[in-house]
């Protein structure tokens, strides 16, 4: 989305977050090198716990689970070949230093903060259609979740729907060109970091939009198959 103003900002990692409870931010983190097994024990057993399926296609409530029945799973191996999204487990309240280094690495220099709630978003009910309806971007959508859940469904390459479930510790990366949507839960809540590289453009452009140069190139690379350069991500493992 492209709304700006009720949202925190950051244009780089060392500038001070202005207010609303962002500060806590500068000083929970650490940098997350994985000291001894136990520790990559639990931080594997985090890992192994995003949850990804095949939806079903009922009417219900968009806040209810969609699952196939019996359930279709999808490993995170499997998410990121079918459709190019890369996952990363972080410790979410402890994830300042890794969050860094990601952003270091893939080059992200904005940030800013997102409340998702009837009563924390402005324009909640016309930005929670806005979301759900499906939609790609030009670029990557970064999201790393501190507070509440939430599910982003994402287009495989047969073009079925995949929910993938978010909660605290998720950062989640969506590919440009990719048909997707979000909705929250049931629970109704979601404190979400937003990363971008530059001055972030979250115009979503909604299907069909097949002839974007952005989509077409999306549907070149998955069809060749998506190459994973940082096994890590693939994997989850925060370190
Ligand atoms: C959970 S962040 C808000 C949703 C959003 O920005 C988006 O683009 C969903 O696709
Ligand atoms: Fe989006
Ligand atoms: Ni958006």
């Amino acid at each position: 989305m492209c709304e700006s103003s009720p949202y925190q900002k950051v244009q780089n990692s060392s500038t001070k977050i202005p207010k609303t409870g962002q500060e806590h931010l500068k000083n929970s983190m650490t940098l997350g090198k994985i000291e001894d097994k136990s520790d990559l024990r639990v931080r594997q057993t985090a890992a192994t716990m995003v949850r990804a399926w095949y939806m079903n296609d009922t009417n219900e409530d968009q806040r209810l689970e969609h699952q196939l029945s019996p359930p279709k799973f999808l490993s995170l191996d499997d998410l990121f070949t079918t459709s190019g999204i890369l996952y990363w487990k972080l410790d979410p309240k402890n994830y300042e230093s890794k969050l860094e280094e990601i952003k270091k690495e893939r080059g992200y220099n904005y940030m800013d903060v997102i409340q998702i709630s009837p009563d924390k978003l402005h324009n909640y009910e016309e930005k929670i259609k806005i979301f759900f309806a499906e939609h790609l971007h030009a670029d990557e959508e970064i999201r790393f979740v501190t507070e509440g859940s939430g599910y982003f469904d994402a287009r495989d390459k047969a073009d079925k729907w995949v929910r993938i479930e978010v909660t605290p510790g998720d950062l989640i990366i969506l590919p440009a060109g990719i048909y997707h949507r979000f909705t929250l839960d049931s629970k109704n809540y979601i404190r979400v970091i937003r990363l971008f590289v530059g001055e972030p453009v979250w115009t979503p452009h909604t299907r069909p939009a097949d002839n974007m140069e952005v989509r077409t190139k999306y549907v070149e690379q998955q069809k060749a198959g998506f190459v994973n350069h940082n096994s890590q991500m693939k994997t989850g493992l925060v370190n």
